[in-house]
């Protein structure tokens, strides 16, 4: 059902070639504009906030969840995952490699030393934290 046999590895690289297949097949490419999948995009992470909306915080892990509520989280999350796939794709963004080189730049950005959890500025001389 899935497509992919247990143990295969799952790439951007495979879940964009499934995307555009599945366009393809229905003639929905017409549809697969820019705008028209980020705004899809945006209403599947409303879709994913809701699960999580008026809960409070949730325990790492998600050990009281039923499982049926795990299931719905893991189909929200690939919405988003996707959509983000084929709006990258169709803008002509290669994700895997921006987001390698977004990595490199956050490191930079967010040097290892050890006084600031990336969320809290800690001392008056840290850089801004956006
Ligand atoms: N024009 C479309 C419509 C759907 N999809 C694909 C991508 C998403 O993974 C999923 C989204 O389907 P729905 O719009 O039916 O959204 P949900 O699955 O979230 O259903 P619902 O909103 O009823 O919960 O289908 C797509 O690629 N292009």
């Amino acid at each position: 059902m899935s497509g992919v046999s247990e143990g295969e590895e799952v790439t951007l690289k495979l879940l964009m070639k499934k995307m555009e297949d599945f366009a393809k097949e229905r003639d929905w490419e017409q549809y697969h504009s820019p705008r028209n999948l980020l705004l899809a995009l945006v209403g599947e992470v409303g879709e994913l906030s809701e699960i999580f909306q008026w809960k409070g915080e949730v325990p790492k892990g998600l050990g009281d969840w039923k499982e049926e509520e795990k299931v719905h989280l893991g189909e929200e999350l690939s919405d988003v995952l996707l959509y983000l796939v084929r709006l990258s794709d169709i803008c002509g963004v290669d994700l895997g490699q921006a987001a390698l080189r977004k990595i490199r730049l956050n490191a930079i950005k967010y040097p290892v030393n050890g006084t600031s959890n990336g969320n809290t500025t800690t001392t008056s001389t840290t850089t801004s934290q956006q």
